[in-house]
């Protein structure tokens, strides 16, 4: 579904992805972890094809995402690591100006089914400035899904939100992908990575350490002779160190 092929990107001359090769398959959560500054954000705004790489290639669907980014822009749904809303528009207007500028061409009653889907049509028309930054979060996440893309590409999108308001959307993301949907996931939140992702991919160094699931990360840390490890937490923490 996703292939990503060789990828590579500098900032000038700081090099940050080197050569990031990974499958991603259709109906999976993927989680793509690393540590802070590891280059997660910048690989997803390559898939997102608004970052071009210095070198390498991605396809999503067959289709290469830099040659035709047309298809491709209408396939994915992206959820930022920042809020990029319009304090001053309400929850319906923010969703127009969006579908607006991503030509998106959604009409109001799925604009209403989006905010229905995280639980927001309350504040239908409600001015941002007066949401909690829980609720911009979710706005954030409708925004994404509002056209119905088969690929989702999300950047920490559940920092700020409440207990509640994140296990109903962990559950509801679990939903999208038993619908078929793709969705690419990067979080520091441990016990969202274990309820949620069905594979994770460590990056590190400029390079993908490691795939698999949970599971086969644990045999990995102990075919490298690390303590046995106890827990999942643990077992992140440990995937996730510089040095082991
Ligand atoms: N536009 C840019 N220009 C120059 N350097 C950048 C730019 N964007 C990111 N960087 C640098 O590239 C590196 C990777 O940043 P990136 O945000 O992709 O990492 P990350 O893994 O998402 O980090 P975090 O977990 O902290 O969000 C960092 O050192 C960052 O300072």
């Amino acid at each position: 579904m996703i292939t990503i092929d060789q990828v590579h990107h500098n900032y000038g001359k700081k090099k940050i992805l080197q050569g990031v090769s990974l499958q991603i398959n259709a109906g999976e959560i993927f989680g793509l972890l690393g540590p802070n500054g590891a280059g997660k954000s910048t690989l997803l705004s390559i898939l997102t094809t608004t970052v071009k790489p210095s070198k390498g290639t991605v396809t999503m669907k067959g289709l290469d995402i830099h040659k035709q980014t047309k298809q491709v822009r209408q396939m994915i749904g992206y959820v930022p690591q920042d809020i990029a809303l319009w304090d001053e528009l309400t929850v319906k207007e923010n969703l127009k100006f969006w579908s607006k500028f991503l030509k998106t061409k959604v009409s109001v009653a799925r604009m209403l089914e989006a905010c229905e889907e995280v639980k927001l049509q309350d504040k239908w028309n409600e001015k941002l400035s007066k949401l909690s930054g829980g609720m911009k979060r979710k706005l954030n996440i409708a925004v994404a899904l509002m056209h119905d893309p088969d690929i989702l590409l999300m950047d920490e999108p559940t920092v700020g939100i409440d207990l509640q308001s994140k296990l109903e959307i962990n559950e509801y993301m679990k939903s999208l992908a038993a619908a078929g949907k793709t969705i690419v996931y990067t979080t520091h939140d441990m016990s969202e990575i274990k309820t949620i992702c069905k594979r994770i991919g460590v990056l590190k160094k400029g390079g993908i350490e490691f795939t698999g699931t949970l599971e086969e990360a644990k045999s990995y840390l102990n075919k490298q002779g690390n303590e046995p490890i106890v827990n999942e937490e643990e077992l992140i923490f440990a995937m996730l160190r510089e040095e082991r």
